[in-house]
């Protein structure tokens, strides 16, 4: 079959572009450095595409300037972090307690096995003074970091229960909108300082503008007189404890897992309960009455859902820590032991769907570990979920290492150079699950309806837009953030970068997924697709892997399914040789990852 449309012209732009000052981008520009020198056609292209919000961020940086932090010549956010809390160690600790204890909610909302809430309760109880609790919503770093609606509702929903849990001890919950982001660290100091709270907790976050966001909090913090400890949380093991024999950072997850593995074996402390926070004392509920009685918040208009849609997804993903635990329960007393064997068969739902959990914090990866290890005893470590939890770890380790992955370069920055498509119309089906292939339509559509897709699936539609449609995987890894209740930079990044053969340990670039044969394969009755595409209803047997050349084109035509957009074997070609021709000094690194 013939390409359907031609796909190697750019055309109208995606998104309009940003409209900085050129002051505005010379300053951004020397924040980052050097940006990165390509084509002016194709950097115009990749802005008009949106790749880079021009409005919060600068311009791409240099394949240089990434060389300088791999060579350890530049310092990571993450050790500047570190170091600004090293150096102010003493100083901290020598902050009197004040009149309360603040704990900053943010990815961690729930209020069991919290490190940083556990050690703010303590702190707060060691002086009998009130624990206070607060949570910011900030819509502008929602939309730098590309928040989907449905978790920004997700958040809210489990806010709720959150309050409603702390409110049973007398612990207050105070959350604000505050609109622009630059501003959040002085609100959070203000209130401390409202609340004659000399002591604030939270927990760490990896991407660079949490890093750098908390570096100046600790800072500013001790100028006004708030000792601020970060706590590490979100992870079992922390990034930066694994190293290669050659003191290195693990850039390809086998032997990282083992390493993994043999830390948490090491170290059973790593998997203790963080304590749950006690009651305030009696006079806090009086004290800090105008918090209790305030009204919850609303999600910000840019990230508002219809209420059609809000119903649909907190039927879908009912919110907050209880729900977490009950499904984490269910999942290892019926699924876990056939986890292995069914995992990859998206009709079979087999896998935890606690993804949306662990983005939000809302379930400890240390508690689901703990809980899994014992109940398995260790049977479901390697090929099984614990494997597939340590992902999650891994991402976040690379990460912490290599934080231009998170400045919208590629893990593997010699690929910057290959010619991606920005063909509004090709992109657009693919969002809409509309591409002709019936599995990447499901999986799409499923994305759209839930908010989530299964893994296999998140590999499928990922590997065809990349290589495909050769459209630029990073409006990919954008739409996916956009649209998934679970999204997760470092997890979505990090399954881009796989799917795509940019990322860390990924698939080899000359692996093409055949999506008709990956159809097949993990979804040999057409179950899958027949629950996320109507109108292949009632295709009976192997044509709802390719209806059009396996004898029902004409139903289908009729129900208005499209054909495909482009024939696999041309794209398959046309991809090997851009990637090929966008190798660069890259060659000899072909990546040979094998995810899940
Ligand atoms: C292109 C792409 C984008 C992705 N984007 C995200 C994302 O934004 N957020 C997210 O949480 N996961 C993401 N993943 C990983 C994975 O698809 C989901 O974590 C998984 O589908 C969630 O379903 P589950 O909870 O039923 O997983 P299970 O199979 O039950 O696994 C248990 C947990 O392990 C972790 N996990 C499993 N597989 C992976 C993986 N490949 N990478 C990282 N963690 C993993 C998740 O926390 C998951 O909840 C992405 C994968 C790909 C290929």
């Amino acid at each position: 079959m013939p390409p359907k449309r031609k796909v190697l012209r750019a055309t109208s732009p995606i998104r309009p572009l940003a409209s900085d000052s050129p002051r505005k981008r010379q300053r951004a520009i020397e924040h980052e450095g050097d940006t990165n020198r390509k084509s002016k056609g194709q950097s115009l292209q990749e802005e008009e595409a949106g790749i880079i919000q021009r409005e919060f961020y600068p311009p791409e940086m240099s394949n240089e300037r990434c060389e300088r932090y791999n060579n350890n010549e530049l310092p990571r956010p993450i050790e500047v972090l570190e170091k600004v809390l090293r150096e102010t160690r003493a100083q901290r600790d020598q902050t009197p307690i004040g009149d309360a204890v603040v704990h900053w909610f943010k990815r961690d909302l729930r209020q069991s096995d919290n490190r940083a809430l556990s050690q703010a309760s303590a702190k707060a109880r060691s002086k009998n003074v009130p624990l206070i609790c607060m949570f910011i919503i900030s819509p502008q770093d929602y939309q730098a970091h590309l928040t989907s609606p449905a978790r920004v509702d997700f958040e809210l929903r489990t806010l709720e229960v959150l309050r409603g849990d702390l409110g049973e001890k007398g612990i207050p919950l105070y959350t604000a909108t505050i609109e622009d982001r630059k501003v959040v660290v002085g609100h959070v100091l203000d209130k401390c300082r409202e609340w004659g709270a000399k002591h604030l907790y939270c927990n760490m976050e990896y991407e660079v503008d949490e890093l750098r966001r908390e570096a100046r909090l600790v800072r500013l913090g001790l100028e006004k007189g708030v000792a601020v400890e970060v706590v590490h949380d979100d992870v079992v093991v922390p990034p930066g404890a694994l190293k290669t024999g050659a003191g290195k950072q693990y850039s390809v997850y086998s032997p990282w897992f083992r390493a993994w593995e043999k830390y948490v074996h090491e170290r059973p402390h790593c998997l203790e309960e963080a304590a749950t926070p006690l009651p305030n004392p009696d006079y806090a509920r009086e004290r800090f009455q105008n918090i209790f009685d305030a009204a919850l918040l609303s999600a910000p208009p840019n990230k508002r859902l219809s209420d059609e849609k809000r119903k649909h997804l907190a039927h879908l993903w009912p919110a907050g820590e209880h729900e977490a635990q009950s499904r984490l329960t269910r999942f290892l007393e019926e699924k876990v032991h056939k986890y292995r064997e069914s995992r990859s068969v998206p009709a079979a739902n087999s896998t935890a769907m606690l993804s949306v959990h662990f983005s939000a914090g809302t379930l400890a990866a240390r508690r689901a570990l703990r809980l899994a290890l014992a109940n398995t005893s260790g049977q479901a470590s390697h090929g099984g979920w614990i494997a597939e939890l340590a992902w999650r770890d891994f991402y976040k380790h690379v990460l912490a290492h290599w934080p231009y992955v998170c400045m919208s370069k590629p893990f593997k920055y010699e690929y910057t150079d290959i010619k991606w498509e920005y063909d509004d119309d090709l992109f657009r089906k693919w969002c809409e699950g509309r591409t002709g292939y019936p599995i990447v339509d499901a999986g799409m559509r499923q994305l759209n309806s839930m908010g989530w897709m299964h893994n296999r699936l998140r590999m499928i539609t990922a590997s065809f837009l990349a290589k495909d449609l050769l459209l630029d995987w990073r409006l990919g890894e954008r739409y996916f953030m956009e649209h998934l209740i679970d999204g997760d930079f470092a997890s979505n990044n990090g399954g881009w970068g796989f799917s795509a053969s940019t990322g860390v340990d990924p698939q080899p670039y000359f692996r093409v997924f055949n999506p008709t044969l990956q159809s097949e394969k993990f979804d040999p009755e057409g179950t899958y697709i027949r629950k996320w595409v109507p109108e292949l209803e009632g295709v009976e047997g192997k044509a709802i892997h390719d209806p059009y050349a396996r004898g029902a084109g004409k139903v289908v035509e009729g129900r208005g399914y499209p054909r495909m957009v482009v024939e696999h074997k041309f794209a398959r070609g046309r991809a090997l040789e851009r990637y090929k021709g966008g190798l660069g000094r890259g060659t000899a690194n072909v990546g040979g990852g094998v995810h899940n």
